[in-house]
Order: C-alpha cells, then sequence, then structure tokens
C-alpha cells in the first residue's frame, strides 16, 4: 500500500495553487505601493489635506465646466473616505449650520464639515427617499457618482456593475435635479457607456464624456458629463 494518503495530491496541489496565488496578491500589493509612491496627485492629496487623490478629477472637471457655484446643492454618491465632498463642500460654501451637500456611501466616512454623511447602499430600495430626505425637501443642483463595485478583474463583470450603478444614479439624478441641473458619474470603456449617453440626451442639453489629468490613463475609467437637465417629464 502506498504511504500516500488520497487527499495527498489534491493537498499538495492546493498548497502550490495556494502558494502562487498569494505570490501574486505579494507582486499586486508592492505594485499598488510602488504606484502610490510615484504618484504626485496622491502627494499632493497629503499636502493639501484632501482625503484622497480623487479630489483632484473633482476640481479639474470643475475648473473646466464650472459645476460647483456658491450655494448649489450637490449629492455625492459614493463618497467615501471624502474627496470629492470635501471640494463640493468648499466650492458651493456649504456649513453644518446650513448643509448643501449630502452624501451616501456603503463605507463609513470620517465627517467632513458642511455635509450631511449617510453609510447605507445606494441600491437599498429606500435610499432614494432617504438622500431627498436629507436634501430637506429642495431639488439638487448637481449630482455626482464617484461609485464602483469591489473591482473582480474580470473586466466585462466590472464594466457592467458600474454600468448599473451609472443607470439608478441616473434614475434618481431625474428625481432631484432641478431644471438646469448636472450629472456627472464614473463609468469604464467597456461597451454600454454609448446607451447610457443616448439616454442622457434626452433629458440633458449637453452630454459627453471626461477624463480628467488625474485619472489614470493606463484604467478604462472615464467620467460621463450630462449639463442643463431639461426637467423631468419633458
Ligand atoms: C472611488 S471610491 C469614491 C472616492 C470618493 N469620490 C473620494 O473622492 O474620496 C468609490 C466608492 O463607491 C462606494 N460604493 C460602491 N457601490 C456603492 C453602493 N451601492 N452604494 C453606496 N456606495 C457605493 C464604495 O464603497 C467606495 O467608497
Amino acid at each position: 500500500m502506498s504511504g500516500r494518503r488520497s487527499g495527498g495530491d489534491g493537498g499538495g496541489r492546493n498548497i502550490h495553487t495556494k502558494v502562487r496565488a498569494s505570490k501574486k496578491r505579494t507582486e499586486s500589493s508592492r505594485r499598488w505601493l510602488e504606484r502610490q509612491l510615484n504618484d504626485p496627485y496622491v502627494q499632493r492629496a497629503k499636502i493639501e489635506g484632501f482625503r484622497s487623490r480623487a479630489a483632484f478629477k473633482l476640481i479639474e472637471i470643475d475648473e473646466r465646466y464650472s459645476l460647483l457655484r456658491p450655494g448649489a446643492r450637490v449629492v455625492d454618491l459614493g463618497a467615501a473616505p471624502g474627496g470629492w465632498s470635501q471640494v463640493a463642500a468648499d466650492k458651493v460654501g456649504s456649513s453644518d449650520a446650513d448643509p448643501l451637500v449630502v452624501a451616501i456611501d456603503l463605507l463609513d466616512m470620517e465627517p467632513v464639515p458642511g455635509v450631511v454623511f449617510m453609510k447605507k447602499d445606494f441600491l437599498d430600495d429606500d435610499a432614494p427617499d432617504a438622500l431627498k430626505a436629507a436634501l430637506g425637501g429642495h431639488q439638487a443642483d448637481l449630482v455626482l457618482s464617484d461609485m464602483a463595485a469591489h473591482a473582480t478583474g474580470h473586466r466585462k463583470t466590472d464594466h457592467l456593475q458600474i454600468m448599473h450603478l451609472c443607470e439608478v444614479a441616473h434614475e434618481f439624478a431625474r428625481e432631484v435635479l432641478a431644471p438646469g441641473g448636472h450629472f456627472l458619474a464614473k463609468v469604464l470603456r467597456g461597451g454600454t457607456e454609448h446607451t447610457l449617453l443616448a439616454a442622457l440626451k434626452r433629458d440633458f442639453a449637453s452630454v459627453g464624456h471626461v477624463k480628467p489629468a488625474a485619472s489614470r490613463q493606463d484604467s478604462a475609467e472615464l467620467y460621463v458629463l450630462a449639463r442643463g437637465f431639461r426637467g423631468e417629464g419633458e
């Protein structure tokens, strides 16, 4: 009788698979760390007190399109850790006494002055009403979505997940935006973003894609910007 137990080979293969997977994880963590250390936006975010390098994407888009006007009401979907909320609150002049920015995320977020935050899944049925209540019955001038589901690494799946978030965000924007309001949302290149553009063109006067410099050039990330909401039912 062989000294090997029947599970021996399987166990051995399992260990090799685990070692390979662990090496792959270590390698990708090493690459991530290297990228962080060499990323000028990560350094700038630290120096300028922003929670994320993503803050510079919104700053850059706003410099080009003037979306964040003083007094504007903003909804920030997928807000954590809070870079976009910081930028929005600062530019619209939001304060805790008169908050103009409402934010939501699955994850917790350290408080940002002038931002009403709720930890919640935006895809929950009651999320739109909770956000509207936080807006105190006011319409919004800008709906932002930087939401991204946890990446699976499967390009098509990641693309479809983010497009779904974006479509639901568009539906929400139709319900809360004031006429003339704007919608900015993250998408990933991959095919169906043109369907979304067509849907947005029915509701907004001007629709297009934006790729800010702070968005990594080797990533499929893009932002769809729809300006000049025509108003519900038009
Ligand atoms: C790229 S991060 C946002 C970064 C943020 N704009 C900033 O400047 O710090 C994407 C966020 O989307 C959130 N998210 C993804 N799916 C969501 C969902 N269904 N509901 C709420 N938040 C979601 C994630 O938890 C994550 O924090």
